[in-house]
């Protein structure tokens, strides 16, 4: 496959997908004044360091009007790819809530393991479906939209302005439609306001979303089943509880980013990373263990906790 890669005028550097993806141009050479090839050298991330490679360019595009054609071809590539994501996103979402509302119905698990199974993996999931999105400005504007659907979803649910039983039943606590207007809702609304904020290049981010979906949502499955012995300030709360929020915070969250380190997004290293991330998971089962969920909810003092303890750790 032959990859060109070449500046204009201006001395811009335009990169053009449809080339990577071998697709080839028709037109005669390009003069020099209007643009010329970048050498391998000057250009380091595809080209290995060392010897020249022997280089023989595609077909240039032969005027300013098919350069314009290129970027508008490249950008338009970037715009579907956005839309896919966030629709293959929307339908993971809208899937999510009807599989475990199915599997609630049909008691197969319980209901309140259910709407913790949809607490821990909407969140997970959500940040793992970062990658699909494009390199561009406006990618995190696009991932955003997907919690705030949901949001205005559980909005209109939330006032009865519209019903769907599912997402009432595998979602709300007891079963009111209003209920989604507070965990659920509040939940989103930090999905949506970090994706904004951090987005993937920031391990603040992902730690902290992770510590809300995956950390917090294990010290409920597994403190409600196991959480005999009570904290000693806390008769709602058990050590098992605790524990395991702290330990599948940690777990979760090196894994997240290793996961996000794969794609260049953020620097890994082992044992910095779960040094830090072990903190922050302490200090957010910490907050999540006092008596103080009829004051400020889970969903907001989790992931408020995580920011803070991460931007201090992770700077
Ligand atoms: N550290 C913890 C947290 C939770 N639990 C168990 O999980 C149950 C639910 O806890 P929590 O998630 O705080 O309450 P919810 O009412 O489910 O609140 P929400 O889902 O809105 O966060 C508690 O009653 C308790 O049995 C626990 O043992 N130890
Ligand atoms: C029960 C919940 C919180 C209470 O503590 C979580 C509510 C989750 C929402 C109903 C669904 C959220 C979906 C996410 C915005 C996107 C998930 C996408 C993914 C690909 C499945």
């Amino acid at each position: 496959m032959g990859v060109a890669v070449w500046s204009c005028c201006g001395g811009g550097a335009v990169f053009a997908p449809a080339l990577l993806a071998g697709r080839r141009f028709h037109g005669s050479p390009l003069a020099p004044t209007e643009l010329h090839f970048a050498s391998a050298s000057s250009y380091p991330f595809p080209f290995p360091s060392g010897p020249a490679i022997p280089f023989s360019p595609a077909p240039m595009p032969s005027s300013r009007a098919q350069l314009r054609l290129l970027r508008v071809e490249a950008s338009a590539g970037v715009v579907l790819q956005d839309a896919a994501a966030t629709t293959f996103c929307f339908a993971g979402a809208y899937s999510l809530v009807l599989v475990f509302d199915t599997l609630a119905q049909r008691n197969i698990i319980q209901k309140s393991l259910s709407r913790k199974a949809v607490h821990v993996l909407s969140g997970l999931l959500y940040i793992s479906t970062w990658p699909l999105f494009s390199s561009s400005m406006a990618a995190r504007y696009f991932a955003a939209v997907v919690p705030l659907l949901t949001c205005i979803r559980l909005l209109c649910y939330g006032l009865r302005l519209l019903s769907d039983e599912g997402v009432v039943k595998s979602v709300a606590r007891e079963g009111r439609p209003e209920e989604l207007l507070q965990g659920p809702l509040y939940y989103v609304i930090v999905l949506l306001l970090w994706t904004l904020v951090f987005w993937r290049e920031s391990p603040v981010g992902v730690v902290s979303l992770t510590m809300m979906s995956g950390g917090d949502g294990f010290a409920d499955i597994v403190g409600r089943r196991y959480g005999v012995t009570k904290l000693p300030y806390n008769q709602q709360k058990s050590w098992v509880g605790s524990i395991s929020m702290f330990v599948f915070g940690l777990l979760f969250s090196v894994g997240m980013l290793y996961y996000f380190s794969v794609f260049g997004y953020v620097h890994f290293d082992l044992e910095q990373t779960i040094t830090r991330v072990a903190l922050v998971s302490l200090t957010a089962s910490v907050v999540e263990s006092l008596p103080i969920s009829n004051v400020i909810d889970d969903n907001i003092s989790v992931p408020l906790t995580s920011v803070l303890t991460s931007v201090l750790l992770f700077g």
